[in-house]
């Protein structure tokens, strides 16, 4: 992939991901091995796999966070690092200091700023007025004055998904945007993402396997490697693949129990 165009004549720049072989270590841990995976413009990705499975790693290696130790990612024609501003990530909130005393308005505005800001960057009007902008679209504009530790947890990632839409981004990427909210703001958080996916490429990290045939376009399984690419319904043997063992999924919207119940539950 050293240009845009690769032997089989694939036009890179029509992707908006296209991940090529990708390994990621840290030290001696391998986290992701071997994993190719083209993400279309304008999908709706889900990625589901049990914890350590490289979720969070994936996700970070596409915005630059974290090296490869071989293979490449190209995002939207570019390489990595040079892909600031077509990207939005959301990370997990257990990255996050809640107790940083600072409010819902100025969070938001720091997705605005570039790597160079200092100390003393002062905002302009219109970057105030695009931060109340991105709260109304998020639903939260009544709490922009509010601290963040007040926040509930449904409130906190709707933040950050304003701050992450600062950019204007072309590919939008979540690390767990529904963990530890209710029910009424995970239904809020989906209905946003659906929204936002009329107008950007979305993947999303989820333990949340409710969300995964119901909102989701396409979706892909990761345990290291990447055991399954493909429609958001999921199957015995792939989840038999990913987890082992017997799981509750939703299908159709209607809960049901994918895999045999374990010997030992009989
Ligand atoms: N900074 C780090 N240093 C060393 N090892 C790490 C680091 N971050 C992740 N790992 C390891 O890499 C592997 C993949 O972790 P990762 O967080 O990507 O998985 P995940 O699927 O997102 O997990 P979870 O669902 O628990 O969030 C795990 O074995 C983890 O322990």
């Amino acid at each position: 992939m050293s240009n845009t165009r690769n032997v089989n004549n694939i036009d890179y720049h029509d992707k908006a991901v296209c991940i090529e072989n990708l390994t990621v270590k840290y030290g001696e841990t391998l986290a992701i091995a071997g994993v190719s995976l083209n993400v279309e413009d304008g999908d709706y990705l889900g990625i589901i796999g049990p914890n350590g499975g490289g979720k969070t790693t994936l996700l970070k290696a596409i915005i630059g966070l974290v090296p490869p130790a071989s293979g490449e990612i190209v995002i939207y024609g570019k390489k990595t690092g040079k892909t600031r501003r077509l990207l939005g990530y959301v990370p997990q909130v257990t990255a996050l200091d809640k107790s940083f005393p600072i409010t819902v308005h100025e969070v938001v505005l720091t997705g605005m700023l570039n790597p160079s800001f200092t100390l003393f960057h002062k905002y302009t009007q219109s970057d105030m007025e695009k931060g109340d902008e991105l709260l109304e679209r998020v639903g939260i504009y009544n709490l922009r004055g509010r601290m963040i530790s007040e926040l509930s947890g449904g409130e906190f990632q709707k933040m950050l998904i304003a701050r992450a839409l600062a950019v204007d981004p072309k590919l939008l990427l979540l690390d767990e945007p529904t963990a530890s909210v209710d029910a009424n703001s995970r239904e809020q958080i989906f209905s946003l993402l659906n929204e936002l996916n009329k107008s950007m490429t979305i993947i999303l990290v989820t333990h949340d396997l409710l969300a995964v045939s119901s909102y989701v376009k396409t979706l892909a399984c990761l345990n290291g490697k990447l055991v399954y690419h493909g429609e958001a319904e999921l199957n015995e043997d792939v989840v038999n693949a990913l987890y082992g063992c017997p799981i509750d999924l939703i299908a159709h919207g209607v809960p049901h129990r994918v895999l045999k119940k374990h010997k030992e539950d009989e």
